[in-house]
Order: structure tokens, then C-alpha cells, then sequence
């Protein structure tokens, strides 16, 4: 038997090939898709008794036609129909805008059901559709579903024909959850859930599709990602990275500052993870300036003396320039080779590091994403080291499988994750936490200024400049125009050289060279340059720690955790550091979000406050796609749900039975589908 997924849309009776076209534009070419094509609401169309409805509400209403309609014509187009109606014991009058072809019908003594808006004072209610009971009346009396639809697919046209659908199709829905968890839970088989969901008879069926629906959606996603660790786990094939201890607690003594002890715990964890046999795939997660970066550091080390190379993947030029120094610095005295991949470089450089990967001279490569894909060979990679937007999904492992390479894997970030949030996007990962961040680090001061108070703002930066410290001053970040960021990064450079012609100040921007971005940031990190005006390349993971003032001009543009990572620039060290937000907001929530910045400096609150003002689905912007759309989950509302279908997928793929029993195919094949374990675990 052909499968509903396999099925066009045109088997469907009533479905053009015209109309096939434009259901393609909403994702839907299968029966599979049209059936799982949900409502997003319903409109109500049960019979009320007029002494619940309030003024002004829209209500489905039963009655008596009292009298003979009259019909009032303006124009060619126009008209207005009206008649009484008795309903509930209440003469009505119920009116109609341009439907005279209705006259006919409305004959007195004739039952009628009609929805409409209720005027309460004029006892009137304007009609915007009715049906007569000896016609039949399946509207009436029913919940109908609103779909998003558009073009020649109108409502009436999307309701008639998912109710075709499921006539031809229903029984053939197939079920996907285990009778198990099903029982658990108390759902309802999935055929019967499809067809509740486009027609619940009432609003508690509704809910129990609804229910039963998101729990699959839910519990679908989990299995993939719990699936995806348990093979990573249960595979042999990683590279196993044993490294003799004294090694590393020699290289820790080397460092200038004692370890953290959230930084020994992460260590640990990681280098446990890593002597494994399976493969590594780790998410760190921890504030800025929390020193994720020697932990890396660790880690890369582990794999290098245990006779495998590290890659290390950054986001920016900059970056990749900054950490290519520091690590370079920190392996000095245990003899490991660093090389850097970039972009800018010359080829005859590249092609050197090429030649010292593949033949395994250079232990450690230090670069953007390129580094894994473009044909680029180690000899053995052991780790790789990245961050949360280049985070290695199942297509990443695969590109470097299909290489011969099996590394562990440990993804960074700064973004510290509220809790709802991690298991949703990275349940497929373990995780790390760096709780605390350095001693001595003082808590950075934040004020919030308006724009009227820059010549105050100018005062703070003499203050730090005099005692020898050093700032950043940050500007809008405009996106439509790259153009625009740039000039109000040269204006604004402008503005401060008058306003300090004794001062040295370097400028940062997008349309620089790579090689006059790095110069910048190396005269400002040797403190040859007092000050930087930048847009916001310097977001992420810059590390000066002399400079102790952060400003940013126009705050209210950015989100929360971007201001949060910005400030992060600053309070690296132990001096006390001071960021100002100018900003003139024009909403409450851009209010709230200032004062969020002045209340708290600790990136986890941040994160909560984050969540909350702008809701899980912003929470992470564009940049991270991690977090997927949900068709029907709402990740607030379902938290629970998400919750219960994490610990069922997790305790179901742990289990033998999970990869070999029959009941479980149908799970088995979403997986294979999705590319999960192709070659993996049924070859
Ligand atoms: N245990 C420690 N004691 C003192 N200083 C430390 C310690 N660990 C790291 N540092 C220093 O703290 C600064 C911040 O560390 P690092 O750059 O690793 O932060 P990070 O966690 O990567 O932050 P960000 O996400 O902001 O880049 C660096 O200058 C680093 O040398």
C-alpha cells in the first residue's frame, strides 16, 4: 500500500492541478502534508443563548423568522437586507450588507441560525453568515477550523477539501507512537487525532487532538536528537584521546592565574568525555570572560599529546587572529604547533598549512568554518573546538565522516542557555557549565544615560583613560545599511578625536581589510591605542583586559544578550569596570531591557530576563538555528510536555529493543529519513 507521504495532493478529489501549484507554495505536496496541514483557531459556530452574549460579540444565535424581509438597494452593488427574527423570546433584527440574493429565502415562519456581531442597545445583529436548519446547516453548530490560506485557496475551499482528504484518507493514517506511550500519557491514536484536529466537536476534543499532536511533534524532535547522541555514544569508532594526566597538570602550572574550580570540574568532565572511544559532542557553556578559552585550551592540548591534531573554528578574522596569538603564547613551552586559516591569507601560506595538517607538523589549526569544509586534510583531527553558531549537527559529522574523520566534538558559548531552551535545541549534546568567573573580578558597574548626557559620558572616558585603563566606544548597528554602520562609526571616530586631540583612538569597522582590522586590534591589546570606536565586530569573544569602559551608543538597537556580550568586553581583569548604555528607548520593553543591563551583570539572569520579555521564539534571533519552528508546539506553553517527551525518547533509545523490534520501524524510518543513522546503525 502507498504511503499518504508518498501520495500527491491530486489524488485528492477536487484538487487541480492549479490548485496543487499553490498548496506547493504553503509546503504541502503529499496527503500527508495536507493532513497535517493543523488550523491555527477555530471559529465558533455553537448555538448560544442571546443572554450569555455581551455587546459587541460575535455569536451563532437559532430563531423564528418573524415577518417579511425588506431590501434596500444603493447603487448597482450595494444593498441592505433586514428582517425580525425571534430568538430566545426577543424580537431581533437582523441585518445583512450586500447579500439581496438572500430575499427569497427569508419567509416567515422559517427557522434560522445566524452569526453575526450583537448590538445589545439596538437589540440588532449584523449578519455575517446563516444557514436554515431544513437545508441542512453543517456549519452550525460546530467549531470550523481557520487555515492559513491564500490566492485562490480560500477558506471554504481549504475546509471542503482536508474534509475530502480525510474521507479518502483517514483510515489510512498509520500510527507512529508505541502503544506504551500512548497509554502513558492517555492519547488518542493518531488517525483520530488528525481528524478531531480539523473538526473537534467541541473545544475539549480540540484540545485533546491538540494535545495528542504536539506530544508526536514534540517527542519526534527529542527522538532525533536523543537518537543522534545515543549513536554518537554507543559508537566505537571515535578517536579516543588517553592523555598521560601529569601533562596537563604541568601545562596548568605554566598558567599565570590559579584555575577556577567550575574550570577544573569542566576539565575534568571534558577529558573524561574525550578518553572515550565514542565520540565527544559537548556544548560548554558559560558567561563571558568565565575563561572558556584555557579550557579549550585543555582540551586542544589533550588531543595533541595524545597524538591527534585540534581544530579550533571561529566565528571572525579577528577571533581567529586573537586565540592564534593567546594559544600560541600558552603552548610555547609545551612545543605544540599552531597554524592559522583564514580567508585573507596569501595562497602560498595556505598551502603551507595545508601541507603541515595533512603530514601532521602543524598540530593545531586556528580559523573560521572554512577549516573543515574546504578541502582541507589532516592527518589524524582528534577535536574539534567551535561555537554555538557553527554547531556541528548530523550534516557536519557526516561531511567529516565521508573524510575518514570521527573527532570529538566541543561546542562553546557565551549565550549561557535558559534551561527550556537547552533541552529543546541541544538535547542532542552533554553540557558543561562554568558557573563562576574568575577571583577578583568586580562586578561591572551599568548605567543607562540619555543622549543629553554625553558630555558626562566624555568625563568617564578621560577619568579611565588617565588612570591608565583603556575604552571601547560602540556604535548603532543599523541593519539595512552596512553603509550606514560604517559612517556612524567614521563620524563618531571624528567626534572623538576633537573632543580628545591628545588621544590616541583607533576606528573598527566592517568595510576594513583583515589586515587593518588586525592592526587595530593589536595596537589597542598592546595599549598603543587609548580608545576604539567600533561597530559591533568586536561582539564576540575579544579579550583586552586592561580596558575596563565599554559605551554603546543607541543601546535601545540591540538585543539583550548582545548588550550583555558587548559589556563582556570589559571586567576582564581585576580592575573595576564601568559600561554606559546611551539610549533613549521608545518602548516599554526597551525600558525594561535597559534597566535589566543595570540590575544585573550575571549572563544566566540576563539569559531569564531575555526569555521572558521576548518569548522563546526570539529568544535567539537569526543567528542560532539550533532552536527549531515547532508546527504546532508552543515552546512556553508546552514546556512541560517538551519536558516528558525528552525523558521518553532518552529512556526509549537507550533501550536494545529500540534499534531491532519491530514496533518500533515506523520511528525507525522518521529517523532514516531525517538522515540520522543512514549507513549508521542498520548497515
Ligand atoms: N582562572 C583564571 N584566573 C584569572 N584569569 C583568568 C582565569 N581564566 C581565564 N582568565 C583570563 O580571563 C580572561 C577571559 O577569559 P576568556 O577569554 O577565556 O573568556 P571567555 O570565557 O572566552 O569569554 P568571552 O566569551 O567573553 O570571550 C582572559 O584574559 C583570561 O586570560
Amino acid at each position: 500500500m502507498m504511503k499518504l507521504e508518498e501520495l500527491s495532493v491530486r489524488q485528492i478529489k477536487g484538487v487541480s492541478a492549479q490548485k496543487e501549484g499553490e498548496l506547493h507554495a504553503f509546503g504541502v505536496h503529499t496527503v500527508a502534508d495536507l493532513l497535517g496541514y493543523f488550523p491555527f483557531r477555530y471559529e465558533d459556530y455553537r448555538i448560544r443563548g442571546l443572554t450569555e452574549v455581551k455587546d459587541g460579540e460575535k455569536v451563532t444565535v437559532q430563531g423564528k423568522i418573524m415577518g417579511d424581509p425588506l431590501l434596500q438597494r444603493y447603487g448597482k452593488a450595494k444593498s441592505r437586507l433586514t428582517c425580525k427574527v425571534v430568538v430566545d423570546g426577543v424580537l431581533v433584527t437582523a441585518v445583512w450588507f450586500n447579500r439581496h440574493f438572500l430575499q427569497e429565502q427569508i419567509v416567515p415562519g422559517r427557522d434560522i441560525i445566524l452569526t453575526g456581531k450583537w448590538e445589545q442597545r439596538r437589540l440588532q445583529l449584523t449578519v455575517s453568515e446563516s444557514e436554515f436548519p431544513d437545508r441542512g446547516a453543517a456549519r452550525s453548530g460546530t467549531l470550523q477550523p481557520v487555515y492559513s490560506v491564500g490566492g485562490s485557496l480560500t477558506q471554504p475551499w481549504m475546509r471542503k477539501t482536508i474534509k475530502q482528504a480525510l474521507l479518502q484518507f483517514g483510515p489510512m493514517v498509520e500510527e507512529l507512537l508505541p502503544t506504551e506511550l500512548m497509554d502513558k500519557h492517555r492519547l488518542m491514536p493518531r488517525a483520530e487525532a488528525i481528524a478531531r484536529i480539523h473538526a473537534p466537536d467541541d473545544s475539549t476534543e480540540g484540545q485533546a487532538a491538540r494535545r495528542r499532536l504536539v506530544y508526536e511533534e514534540l517527542f519526534l524532535f527529542q527522538l532525533k536528537l536523543q537518537a543522534y547522541r545515543s549513536l554518537n555514544r554507543s559508537r566505537k569508532d571515535g578517536v579516543a584521546i588517553a592523555v598521560d594526566p601529569e601533562i596537563i597538570r604541568q601545562f596548568v602550572r605554566t598558567l599565570p592565574f590559579e584555575l577556577t574550580d567550575s574550570q577544573k570540574k569542566v576539565i575534568n568532565e571534558i577529558l573524561a568525555d574525550m578518553r572515550k572511544p565514542s565520540c565527544m559532542n559537548r556544548l560548554l557553556q558559560g558567561d563571558v570572560g568565565s575563561g572558556k578559552t584555557v579550557v579549550a585550551a585543555v582540551a586542544l592540548l589533550a588531543a595533541v599529546k595524545s597524538g591527534h591534531q585540534g581544530a579550533l573554528m571561529v566565528p571572525t578574522e579577528i577571533l581567529a587572529d586573537q586565540h592564534m596569538r593567546s594559544l600560541q603564547r600558552l603552548f610555547e613551552p609545551a612545543g605544540v604547533q599552531v597554524g592559522l586559516l583564514t580567508g585573507s591569507m596569501t595562497e602560498r601560506r595556505r598551502r603551507d598549512v595545508l601541507a603541515g595538517l595533512l603530514m601532521g607538523l602543524t598540530d593545531i589549526v586556528v580559523g573560521t568554518h572554512a577549516i573543515i569544509q574546504e578541502g582541507v586534510n589532516f592527518r589524524s583531527l582528534g577535536l574539534v573546538v567551535t561555537d554555538e553558531q557553527h554547531r556541528f549537527g548530523v550534516n557536519q559529522r557526516s561531511i567529516l565522516r565521508r573524510k575518514g574523520m570521527n573527532p570529538d566534538v566541543l561546542t562553546m558559548t557565551a549565550t549561557p542557555i535558559p534551561r527550556t531552551l537547552a533541552i529543546t535545541a541541544f538535547g542532542d549534546m552533554d553540557v558543561s557549565t562554568l558557573r563562576e568567573r574568575p577571583q577578583g573580578r568586580k562586578p561591572i558597574k551599568t548605567y543607562w544615560v540619555k543622549h543629553g548626557m554625553l558630555e558626562r559620558v566624555l568625563g568617564f572616558i578621560r577619568r579611565e583613560v588617565d588612570a591608565g585603563r583603556q575604552a571601547y566606544f560602540i556604535c548603532p548597528l543599523i541593519e539595512e545599511s552596512d553603509k550606514l554602520d560604517v559612517q556612524n562609526a567614521i563620524d563618531l571616530h571624528i567626534q572623538m578625536q576633537q573632543a580628545f586631540p591628545d588621544l590616541a583612538i583607533g576606528l573598527l569597522h566592517g568595510r576594513l581589510s583583515a589586515g587593518e582590522k588586525d592592526e587595530v586590534m593589536r595596537a589597542f591589546s598592546d595599549n598603543e591605542v587609548h580608545m576604539i570606536v567600533a561597530t559591533t565586530v568586536v561582539e564576540v569573544g575579544v579579550d583586552v583586559p586592561n580596558a575596563t569602559l565599554m559605551i554603546i551608543m543607541d543601546a535601545e538597537r540591540f538585543g539583550l544578550s548582545q548588550l550583555h556580550q558587548l559589556r563582556g568586553r570589559v571586567g576582564r581583569a581585576e580592575h573595576q569596570s564601568f559600561c554606559v548604555l546611551i539610549a533613549d528607548p521608545k518602548s516599554e520593553i526597551g525600558r525594561e531591557r535597559m534597566k535589566v543591563m543595570t540590575e544585573t551583570d550575571d549572563g544566566f539572569e540576563v539569559s531569564r530576563r531575555d526569555l521572558e520579555l521576548r518569548g522563546p521564539g526570539d529568544f535567539f534571533g537569526t543567528k542560532q538555528s539550533g532552536v527549531p519552528e515547532f508546527k504546532l508546539a508552543d515552546m512556553a506553553a508546552d514546556f512541560a510536555v517538551l519536558e516528558e517527551a525528552r525523558d521518553d525518547a532518552a529512556d526509549l533509545t537507550s533501550r536494545e529493543t529500540f534499534w531491532t523490534d519491530a514496533i518500533y520501524t515506523r520511528l525507525r524510518e522518521v529517523l532514516q529519513k531525517e538522515q540520522l543513522f543512514q549507513g549508521d546503525l542498520l548497515d
